[in-house]
């Protein structure tokens, strides 16, 4: 059986439980999960000998238009998938077991966070780095899992974990897609049945860049202007931003050398806003 901890304290003492040779992943997610949630509870079990997961609609990362009321909170069939899944543990937290009302102590990364998400979404990274180090001082794990679809979250968590000396192994985990290759997402849910059927026009706007590049194009605007007018084809989408990144910095870069470039994409389709990406080279 899973075990179910919704307090600090509770965690604290399931973790001081632990044989100390053990070593403990950790898979923090806003629930709703779906496969590419399991296949990083898979990759931390492969590299821990107990694996804990968090569900945890984070208020502090949404904006004032965002969408946290309407966040799906299936918890009982995520707690079936993760039971299925061979977690050991998974810590629930209320909101006010997290933030107490007058909590003033905020973690901001200054630099990765200031590109694609975070020049759109003000706010939304140091909700992420706030809430990740308070998981991180909670769990003491020692090695946590993100998943590649949110690429500039594991760059700035990968920072936030450098600059601070956590003493946590950061592990990426790949993509997962739907066949027609849509990456998954607990927003999926919310597209209407057009948006669906358009939605893979994300994926094939990075893949037609991949295309070039692997033509041997190497000039980013080339590339950008590539995926740009691949994603135009398909009116149900707007696109945020299409753009070609270094992979660490996620500065614009003229050409793709030897650290390759990173592909990002964020678009709307109706309400719903989805990100994908691609790393070349
Ligand atoms: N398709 C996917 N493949 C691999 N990892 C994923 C995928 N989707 C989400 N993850 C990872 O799961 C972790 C928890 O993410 P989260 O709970 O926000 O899910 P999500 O599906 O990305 O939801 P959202 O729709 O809010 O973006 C993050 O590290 C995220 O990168
Ligand atoms: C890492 C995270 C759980 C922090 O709230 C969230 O941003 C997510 O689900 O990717
Ligand atoms: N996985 C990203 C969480 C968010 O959009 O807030």
């Amino acid at each position: 059986m899973i075990t179910i901890l919704r307090t600090i304290a509770e965690v604290r003492a399931w973790r001081d439980s632990l044989p100390s040779t053990e070593k403990l992943g950790f898979v923090p997610t806003m629930g709703a999960l779906h496969a590419g949630h399991i296949s990083l509870m898979e990759l931390a079990r492969r590299h821990a000998d107990r694996t804990i997961a968090s569900i945890f609609v984070n208020p502090l990362q949404f904006g004032p238009n965002e969408d946290l009321s309407k966040y799906p909170r299936p918890i009982e069939q995520d707690l079936a998938l993760l039971e299925a899944a061979g977690v050991d543990a998974v810590f629930l937290p209320p909101v006010h077991e997290l933030y107490p009302p007058d909590a003033s102590t905020f973690v901001t990364e200054d630099s990765v966070s200031s590109h694609l998400c975070g020049a759109v979404r003000p706010g939304h990274f140091r909700g992420v780095t706030t809430v990740v180090l308070k998981l991180f001082n909670i769990v003491m794990p020692d090695l946590a899992v993100f998943g590649q679809k949110d690429a500039q979250q594991c760059v700035v968590i990968e920072r936030m974990v450098r600059d601070l000396n956590l003493r946590v192994q950061i592990l990426r985990g790949p993509i997962v897609r739907e066949a027609d290759g849509l990456a998954l997402s607990s927003r999926n849910i919310y597209l209407e049945p057009a948006d669906r059927q358009a939605a893979p026009a994300i994926f094939r706007s990075l893949e037609a860049a991949r295309k070039a590049f692997e033509g041997g194009e190497r000039d980013a605007a080339a590339l950008a202007a590539i995926g740009r007018a691949s994603l135009a084809g398909e009116p149900r989408i707007s696109p945020q931003y299409w753009e070609v990144r270094h992979p660490q910095s996620l500065e614009p870069i003229a050409t793709i050398g030897a650290e390759g470039a990173l592909l990002a994409v964020a678009a709307h389709l109706g309400n719903t806003r989805l990100i994908d990406n691609l790393l070349l080279g």
